[in-house]
């Protein structure tokens, strides 16, 4: 069976209730959006993979020892924006070293109702060294974009293992190559696949 994806890693999407992680989450994966809000008891958990420099991430949505945070506000909550220097001071507590963070200002669709201009969230990544994309889930607003950049953050972050994996994947290709022209069976090709969860 065909390999579906080379690298497995894990993101998380963290922020105050309400600001629209689960939304950022559906409109990734699923393409989809819902207006209600049900408060996520737990985690939500969603897999999709994409591919970023011609290697296939298979990206969980979700989970505990992440590789990549967003760290989501909703524009149109000052409130959601103060409490990112707390969410921040966990992840520096908790999260293992070395994990890849991006700021996300959410609802940007909601002018109207903006509270957080665009510059207080530029100048809160820059504080902090962080990638910032304003977003919306309801218009699908620099969601590809921002799930790319984050996964581009991880794999530059794991470069060594990544360069690994290419010389372990042009290996195997060069060994199949010799073995059709020698006309041998196709034996079990042991897959690749990297985890960094
Ligand atoms: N206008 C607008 N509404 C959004 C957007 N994203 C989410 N919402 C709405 O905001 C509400 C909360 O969204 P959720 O995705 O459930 O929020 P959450 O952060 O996962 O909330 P918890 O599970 O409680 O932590 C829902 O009513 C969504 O429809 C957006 O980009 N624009």
């Amino acid at each position: 069976m065909a390999k579906q994806y080379d690298v497995l890693f894990r993101l998380l999407l963290i922020g105050d209730s309400g600001v629209g992680k689960t939304c950022l989450l559906c409109r990734f994966t699923d393409n989809e959006f819902h207006s209600s809000h049900i408060s996520t008891i737990g985690v939500d958990f969603k897999m999709k993979t994409i591919e970023v420099d011609g290697i296939k991430e298979r990206t969980l949505g979700c989970s505990l020892a992440a590789a990549g945070i967003f760290l989501v506000y909703d524009i149109s909550s000052e409130r959601s924006y103060q409490h990112i220097m707390k969410w921040v001071s966990d992840v520096d507590e908790y999260a293992p070293e070395g994990v890849q963070k991006i700021l996300i200002g959410n609802k940007a669709d909601e002018e109207q109702k903006r509270q957080v201009g665009r510059e207080q969230g530029q100048q809160l990544a820059r504080e902090y060294g962080m990638d910032f994309y304003e977003t919306s889930a309801c218009t699908n607003l620099n969601i590809k974009e921002s799930f790319t950049r984050l996964t581009e953050l991880v794999l530059q972050a794991h470069r060594k293992e990544l360069e690994g994996l290419r010389t372990h994947a042009s290996h195997e290709l060069a060994l199949a190559e010799l073995e059709e022209e020698e006309g041998k069976p196709e034996g079990p090709v042991n897959s690749s696949k990297t985890c960094w969860c």
